[in-house]
């Protein structure tokens, strides 16, 4: 692959702004990357200077001529774009809009004008867990698994995910024919994670405590971000020499980083930071927990006119949480040679660095 013109829809998020620098760091024959975002991030005037031209270009996927434009002349294309949304924040359309139709318009994109590899960032929630709360224990791409969604986010992401998998072969402007792939993370943690961010603040309104509402039982597959990007570039980089095997395929996104319950792998970063883990066993019955997740539901529904409530516990997040889904493969190591970048001792160390400066900013 001669030199390599990359766009990256949604390159100002949590997993994108890393891909964004893995690239610029990891990939020598990179010559240009347009990030397309709706919201582009401050962070990017720092990166005009390097010898890669970085192009940040303000739009929305669900605008195919914005996309088309933002895509022209790429050599691949790298869409971690999207509306991730398990907490209502979103209208289930909007999450169709962004996830679906947006993903659409990316493959159409590369379609019309000419760009033949696209790496698609899907989620271990195109798999599970499923809405009958079966466990996913230690599974692989081809493990059997009764995928069954109601959730808008999962329904959006394994959507998407089939028109990745099923355009691969298409042919694109000049006559060449489209190779996709898709990366299936399970749940990302490391520096920029949100969701880490508004555990570490609960913890410091509730006098440096968490309570535990799941078993320790419970394992919840988890991988550093900084691996999610690395596969991303991998795959940018291996797709055209490898297309014949790789086209078409998913892959999970892995790591050495231990099998935890949520709540026990979030502790591996909030401990160091002050925080503790209240209970060895879940402080109130599942029923219990149950109940408090429909309230919030219910608040939610009879609030939006005035405000949006959108707590962490609602039904989705406490079925899902409360569901084994692991993974255990090497399928990236065996088709594209991926092995993580970072080891879980480094991951936990990045990570932990970074809500400590969450809790000097917040100071
Ligand atoms: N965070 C996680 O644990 C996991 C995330 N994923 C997937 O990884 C991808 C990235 O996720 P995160 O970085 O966590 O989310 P994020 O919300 O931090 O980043 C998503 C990016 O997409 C952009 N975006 C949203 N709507 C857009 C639109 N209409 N047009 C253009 N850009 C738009 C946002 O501005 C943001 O920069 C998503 O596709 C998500 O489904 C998959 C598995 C786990
Ligand atoms: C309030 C308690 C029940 C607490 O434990 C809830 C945790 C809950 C917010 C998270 C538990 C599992 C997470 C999801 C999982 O990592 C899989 C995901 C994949 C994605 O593609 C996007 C994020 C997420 C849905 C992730 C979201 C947060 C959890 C539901």
């Amino acid at each position: 692959m001669g030199q390599v013109a990359a766009g990256n829809p949604g390159g100002c998020g949590f997993l994108g702004e890393h891909v964004v620098r893995m690239l610029l760091q990891r990939e020598p024959r990179l010559c240009e990357l347009r990030i397309f975002d709706l919201h582009l991030g401050p962070w990017l005037d720092e990166l005009k200077t390097g010898p890669v031209r970085v192009t940040a270009i303000q739009g929305d996927v669900t605008q195919a001529h914005e996309v088309a434009a933002a895509v022209a002349g790429t050599h691949v294309v790298i869409h971690t774009a999207g509306l991730v949304d398990v907490f209502g924040k979103a209208s289930p359309e909007t999450i169709h809009e962004v996830n679906v139709q947006g993903t659409q318009n990316v493959i159409e994109a590369c379609v019309q004008t000419g760009t033949q590899f696209l790496v698609y960032t899907s989620s271990m929630e195109v798999v599970g867990p499923n809405v009958k709360g079966h466990p996913f224990y230690r599974g692989n791409e081809d493990t059997p698994y009764e995928a069954v969604h109601r959730h808008p986010y999962p329904c959006s992401k394994a959507l998407a995910e089939r028109l990745v998998l099923e355009a691969n072969g298409r042919k694109v402007r000049g006559g060449l024919p489209l190779v996709t792939c898709a990366l299936r993370p399970t749940g990302i943690y490391g520096e920029g994670h949100q969701i880490m961010r508004d555990f570490y603040h609960q913890g410091l309104r509730l006098g440096g405590r968490l309570f535990r509402a799941i078993p320790a039982s419970v394992e919840h597959g988890r991988v550093y971000v900084g691996n999610v990007a690395w596969m991303h570039v991998l795959v940018a980089r291996e797709l055209e020499q490898r297309a014949a095997l790789m086209g078409g395929q998913v892959y999970f996104c892995y790591d050495k980083s231990p099998y935890k319950s949520y709540e026990d792998f979030n502790m591996e970063f909030l401990r160091p930071c002050g925080l503790r883990l209240v209970g060895t066993r879940p402080l109130l019955p599942y029923w219990l927990l149950v109940f408090l997740a429909a309230l919030n539901a219910l608040l939610q529904w009879l609030l939006r006119p005035l405000l949006l409530y959108a707590p962490l516990l609602n039904p989705y997040t406490l079925a899902v949480a409360n569901t084994t889904f692991t993974v255990s493969t090497n399928k990236a190591q065996r088709h594209f040679g991926y092995e993580p970048l970072f080891s879980w001792e480094d991951s936990r160390t990045r990570t932990i660095r970074w809500v400590q400066g969450v809790e000097s900013s917040s100071q």
